[in-house]
């Protein structure tokens, strides 16, 4: 008779590593014996783990969280190119509920690790500016969707390269992006039109920044408008990473190195 383990365990045979996803402590040490390389990803190494690879934004949508993890393993030479990997996750709250293999090549680069961890801006920058974007995305403005683009990273060139449409709110202010009142003035001055320009360290440079860079051979997907093009092609000319929350289609999308490198729907967080 066929039993569904017999059917199903190749799924889980000869794998290199096994991805556990946010496990919680008991379901870690369960791993303790097992052959395969257990690797954690969350984002917080609660549990001491080694290897961990960190999540830095908390991906509901799952190929984007396995995405992450493989990505960023391969980045930390934790496994290889071809291996074979068992993630294990969740979905719809239900705790390691899924099973995922898949093989490390299956992934092309998209640079969404790389985004995070080697930005010139501090990761904890790139995802205080993320949530922002996200929180606006949601709610929008008084209920009315709203758009906005954050340019985050390599601040001076980024100066040098847009012009002021407005005065500066922010001309003699040391303020932080993750500040709970920077926030609310982030939403409110998203209102008007050009970019947030934002320092390496998270300090706001500047509001309403009309960018010019040279839009010259950068590619990206048809149908969005001047916003984006504008954020791709600003991190094609300096080292910044450009987040954009459209007001057409409420997606917020990253760009670095004049590549779209994530693309997240705010309603699923
Ligand atoms: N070069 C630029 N620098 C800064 N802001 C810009 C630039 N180009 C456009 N914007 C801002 O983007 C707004 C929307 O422009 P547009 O509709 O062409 O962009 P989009 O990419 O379609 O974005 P959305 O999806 O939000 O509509 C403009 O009103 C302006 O505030
Ligand atoms: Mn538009």
């Amino acid at each position: 008779m066929n039993e569904l383990r017999d059917l199903l365990g190749d799924l889980v045979a000869d794998v290199d590593a096994v991805f556990l996803f946010s496990p919680n402590a008991s379901f870690f040490e369960e791993f303790d014996d097992v052959d395969e390389e257990i690797v954690v990803v969350g984002p917080e190494n609660t549990l001491d783990a080694e290897p961990f690879v960190e999540l830095p934004i908390d991906f509901t949508d799952l190929e984007g969280r396995l995405r992450f993890g493989v990505e960023g393993a391969l980045e930390q030479g934790i496994v290889d190119e071809g291996d074979e990997v068992l993630c294990v996750t969740e979905v719809l709250d239900g705790a390691e509920n899924t099973l995922v293999r898949v093989q490390t090549n299956d992934f092309s680069p998209s640079g969404v690790y790389d985004m995070f961890v080697n930005s010139r801006a501090d990761a904890s920058v790139v995802r205080d500016v993320f949530e922002v974007a996200i929180e606006l995305g949601k709610k929008g403005q008084k209920g009315k969707p709203v758009g906005a683009l954050f340019v985050v990273g390599d601040a001076g060139k980024v100066m040098n390269k847009s012009r002021p449409l407005s005065y500066n709110p922010f001309e003699k202010s040391h303020v932080h992006v993750g500040d709970p009142i920077v926030n609310v003035m982030l939403k409110e001055f998203s209102r008007l039109d050009g970019a947030f320009v934002i320092s390496d360290a998270g300090k706001i440079v500047s509001a309403y920044r009309y960018l010019e860079p040279s839009a010259e051979g950068v590619d990206i997907p048809k149908g969005l408008g001047a916003r984006h093009m504008a954020a791709g092609a600003v991190t094609r000319d300096t080292m910044a990473t450009a987040i954009v929350l459209s007001e057409s289609d409420g997606l917020v999308r990253a760009f670095k190195g004049g590549e779209l490198v994530l693309e997240i729907d705010p309603e699923e967080y």
